[in-house]
């Protein structure tokens, strides 16, 4: 079971890429069992960070620590799920054939435990009778359920997903939203998006980027009753307009 206090710590997060500064200087925690929402405009700096933490972009300066392993360490240890934004399934698995692909390697031999895990995904997927059609005849927002469903029905410690709702009607991203606040206590989830006012219903902290730059970190209606304003999207205009 988890027991640390925090799961995740980033300290002076900094990227170059050929003498351009993608990330300055980011600093940030995220407690066990929180959502934590990293949002920003496009370009800000959400993927390059989540890419951070997911042990696939090895190179920054500063220090990150998961569970306090480097990133790399604990996705080789299995700690970490991620959902990149571009992630879809196999178009010819149907989609409890995608859960199946997964949860057989997550649970690597233990048939038990790789039931479970395809019980789990066939919930939080929700697609009824349709998840015995091919993935490829599956619209948008079934295919990105899907996607969810085979992130986080392995039971990561922690789950990274790269704007889960984005691009997707409102009966899609309502469903996505809810399974997110569902397991919030139970699974540690870093996501990422730019939609603010999504944010303020899923997440219970965010960290607010713009331009490579940590501007805010704080429960979402903190920031907006300390900006004195709405909505965390009208605190992201004032914030970044006092810059
Ligand atoms: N390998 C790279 N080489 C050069 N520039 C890069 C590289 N990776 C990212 N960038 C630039 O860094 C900035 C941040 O990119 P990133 O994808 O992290 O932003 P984002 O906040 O996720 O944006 P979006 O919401 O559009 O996905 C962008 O200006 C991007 O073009």
């Amino acid at each position: 079971m988890i027991n640390e206090p925090t799961a995740v710590s980033v300290t002076s997060l900094t990227r170059t890429v050929n003498r351009k500064t993608i990330l300055n200087n980011i600093n940030f925690t995220v407690d066990m069992g929180e959502v934590y929402g990293i949002i920003g405009p496009n370009g800000a700096g959400k993927t390059t960070t989540l890419r951070v933490l997911s042990g696939i972009i090895i190179k920054y300066d500063g220090k990150v620590e998961i569970f306090g392993e480097t990133p790399v360490k604990a996705k080789q240890r299995g700690y970490i799920s991620y959902m990149p934004e571009d992630a879809f399934p196999y178009d010819r698995l149907t989609g409890i054939e995608n859960l199946q692909f997964y949860a057989r390697i997550y649970s690597k031999g233990d048939k038990k435990l790789e039931e479970d895990f395809l019980e789990k995904g066939i919930k939080i997927a929700s697609l009824g009778d349709r998840i015995y059609d091919k993935a490829m005849n599956f619209s948008r927002g079934m295919k990105r359920r899907l996607i969810i469903a085979r992130t986080l029905m392995v039971e990561p410690k922690l789950a990274i997903l790269d704007e889960p709702t984005s691009a997707l009607d409102v009966e899609s991203a309502v469903r996505i939203r809810n399974v997110i606040r569902e397991i919030r206590g139970q699974t540690t989830v870093i996501l990422s998006s730019h939609n603010m006012l999504e944010v303020e219903y899923m997440c219970d902290r965010v960290l607010m980027i713009n331009k490579g730059e940590g501007i805010k970190i704080g429960k979402p209606r903190e920031i907006v009753e300390a900006t004195g304003t709405n909505n965390l999207e009208e605190s992201f205009i004032k914030l970044v307009g006092e810059d």
